[in-house]
């Protein structure tokens, strides 16, 4: 029955695994699409916090820089207000020699200022520049000098903005308080402060520990900015540094330029900063505030890029010990697989051993035979080296060699499977082995498979059967007590006897041999006697018809027929005649008889003259078997009618049936002819 198509195909595993990879691809991808994303999201918000952070910062370092500022004027203003210090001050450049009160009083006033509000030097300058009280006795510099006039011209404090001058050893600011006696200007109160500890700890407060993070105050000097506190990095202002307006990346130059609020540019060593610029009220000054990019949300985003890679690396991880547990696992199954089919193997060998079966394989391009260890047993050749063809042929029987070779040879050229069974020469022995294979699938170098089977004892026992076969097949046509061929076998053979002769339309005769009075035979010396009587006139015919083909059958009783293919009427009764002399000739008294004083026979001879063969043939297979059977047995009346006529004639002779008038009569109609004798009257018994 033709197996049904399977509709559905299983996919092969290389399209699953194709399939997997494809799939692990886009998860891969969409894995790496999300945490880019979450990871530019979250250096954005890092981003702004660091932004945020500067801001306050830079916020918060301006209003305390300006506070600062603010308490330095409010001290010179509080001073230039102060009219009982004018006085006391114009009581004192009266009269500096008596005048000791006012002296005191004044010289109070600058400590009192001095301490609490901790300035470096707290002096009164003459309008003229020279300090005329406090701990200093020199001229003011060029620019507190300006100051100093500016002051006076303006009625108000005049600052003079941080810097290093030779006049301090420190950096210092300075402010000229202006002293009026009403509209006299007396000259100012000289206040200078070490900005070094009051206005630097201003900037510096930040609240990480930055290593790049710096605030400087910065004042425009035309278009270029000037700095008035020093970069952390370049240490204190030795100079007035001043940065070029061409400088146009720096925030400093930004800021000088206008720029406010958050602003990114480079520093002076070209590193990307993020700064943030104010304004410091009521002043000149810019705080400028910055830190390097890298530092600001660098790490941050390195952190980010730690934090955020911590799930691909789990995810790697887990996808390789999946991937190492899939491997092992099949590393453990091929084992499994391949102790189970060195298990199988074995088993395979046993069951070859065992039904004596070994397998090969046949390279055409080498003509050579690579055997498994039972075929190379049943060779008798070495195991598992390949084998030549003429090294196989020549374990093979000689009289097989030229069929074995021939029929390998039509096999492999016809690509037709092969089956041949065949001797090997095993020392003195035969052995007879079956041989299969079948083609591999096409390819350059033809291959062919099988098995090769000992079927020695298989042959013996065939041959047994067969000899066996034979013997019980003689056995059922014998008759058991005479030794001769019994009526089954007799029609069987008539019955093909005919059918030949009416193919080759050659004559056939039967005789019907019958013992006279052997009943009373039986009455006078016995049954045994009768036997053996019996047996001796069988023998006597047996031996008496002369060619092999002719068959002495026991018709039954103390009756025999004799069949008598390609015989004709004449030749047939010459032969009965033999026969009637051959059982007279035993001289097996019987005293009883009637006809003499020995054992005789009578017989009747019928002969078939088949000149209907084209109408037998006519008939077809079956009818000419059946009618073949019905001519035989109608062949057997004949014999037996003359038989009859022998016996009504006084036994002890042979009567040939009468010739029949056509030979239609005798074959096709079944009409018997007459016999040359009349109708014999019923044989008495
Ligand atoms: N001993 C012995 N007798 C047999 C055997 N078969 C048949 N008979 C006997 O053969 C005898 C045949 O007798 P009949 O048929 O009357 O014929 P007949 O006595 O031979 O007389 P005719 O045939 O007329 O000459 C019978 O008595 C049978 O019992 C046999 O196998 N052995």
């Amino acid at each position: 029955m033709p197996v049904p198509r399977r509709l559905f195909r299983a996919p092969s595993r290389s399209l699953l695994a194709r399939l997997a990879a494809l799939i692990a691809l886009l998860v891969g991808a969409l894995l790496v699409w999300t945490l880019s994303t979450v990871y530019e999201q979250r250096k954005l918000m890092h981003r702004h916090q660091a932004e945020r952070e500067l801001q306050t910062i830079g916020r918060l370092q301006a209003q305390a820089v300006a506070d600062w500022r603010t308490s330095r004027l409010a001290d010179a203003n509080a001073l230039t207000d102060d009219s009982l210090f004018a006085q006391a001050v114009a009581r004192w450049q009266s009269a500096p020699q008596t005048e000791h009160e006012a002296t005191a009083f004044v010289q109070e006033r600058l400590r009192i200022l001095q301490e609490r509000a901790r300035y470096s030097v707290v002096s009164f300058v003459a309008p003229d520049g020279t300090v005329s009280m406090g701990n200093s006795s020199k001229t003011v510099p060029d620019a507190e000098k300006k100051a100093l006039a500016h002051a006076i011209e303006s009625a108000a404090p005049a600052i003079v903005e941080p810097r290093r001058a030779p006049f301090f050893a420190f950096p210092f600011f300075s402010l000229m308080a202006p002293i009026f006696d009403g509209t006299r200007p007396l000259g100012a109160v000289w206040l200078v402060m070490d900005v070094r500890t009051s206005l630097y700890p201003l900037l510096s407060p930040w609240p990480t520990a930055s290593e790049t993070a710096e605030s400087v105050l910065v004042q425009a000097q035309g278009k270029d900015a000037l700095l008035l506190t020093p970069l952390r990095r370049h240490g204190e202002l030795e100079t007035p540094t001043v940065v070029s307006a061409s400088d146009t990346a720096r925030p400093l130059v930004q800021a000088v330029a206008g720029a406010r609020g958050l602003l990114y540019g480079r520093d002076d060593r070209n590193t990307p900063v993020i700064a943030v610029v104010n304004a410091i009220a009521e002043s000149p000054w810019l705080l400028v505030s910055e830190i390097e990019v890298n530092e600001a949300f660098g790490e941050a985003a390195t952190r980010e890029l730690w934090v955020l890679s911590l799930p691909v690396s789990a995810a790697v991880l887990i996808a390789a010990l999946l991937l190492g547990g899939w491997q092992w696992r099949a590393r453990l199954r091929e084992s499994a697989l391949k102790d189970k089919l060195a298990q199988n193997m074995q088993w395979l060998e046993s069951a070859q051993k065992a039904a004596l079966v070994g397998y090969y394989v046949y390279e055409r391009s080498g003509d050579t035979f690579t055997l498994s260890p039972m075929a190379s047993e049943l060779f008798g050749l070495t195991p598992e080296a390949p084998v030549a063809r003429t090294q196989w042929l020549a374990q093979v029987h000689p009289a097989d060699r030229a069929q074995v070779l021939a029929g390998l040879d039509e096999a492999l050229r016809e690509r037709k499977p092969l089956r041949m069974q065949y001797r090997l020469v095993d020392g003195s022995q035969e052995r007879w082995v079956d041989m299969w294979g079948e083609h591999d699938a096409p390819s350059a170098n033809a291959r062919m498979t099988g098995t090769v089977q000992d079927i020695t004892e298989r042959q013996r026992a065939e041959e047994k059967l067969g000899q066996y076969r034979t013997a019980l097949e003689a056995l059922v046509r014998q008759d058991p007590m005479t030794g001769v061929a019994n009526r089954r076998a007799l029609t069987e053979a008539l019955t093909v006897e005919w059918q030949r002769a009416a193919r080759i339309q050659a004559p056939l005769s039967v005789l019907m041999i019958d013992v006279d009075h052997f009943k009373a035979f039986n009455d006078r010396y016995g049954h045994l006697a009768g036997d053996e009587c019996l047996r001796k006139v069988a023998k006597a015919l047996a031996r008496t018809v002369a060619r092999a083909t002719d068959l002495v059958a026991r018709y039954g009783g103390e009756e025999f027929a004799v069949l008598l293919p390609a015989t004709g009427r004449a030749e047939a009764q010459a032969i009965a005649e033999k026969l009637r002399l051959a059982v007279r000739k035993l001289a097996i008294v019987h005293a009883a008889s009637g006809v003499a004083t020995v054992v005789t026979v009578s017989i009747g001879v019928a002969t078939a003259q088949t000149k209907t063969a084209m109408r037998s043939e006519e008939l077809g297979r079956a009818g000419a078997q059946a009618n073949a059977e019905r001519e035989s047995l109608h062949l057997i009346h004949q014999a037996d009618q003359a038989l009859y006529a022998a016996k009504e004639g006084g036994r002890d002779a042979v009567v040939a049936q009468a010739e029949a008038p056509s030979s239609t009569a005798l074959v096709g109609s079944g009409a018997a002819p007459d016999p040359t004798v009349s109708p014999p009257p019923p044989r008495s018994t």
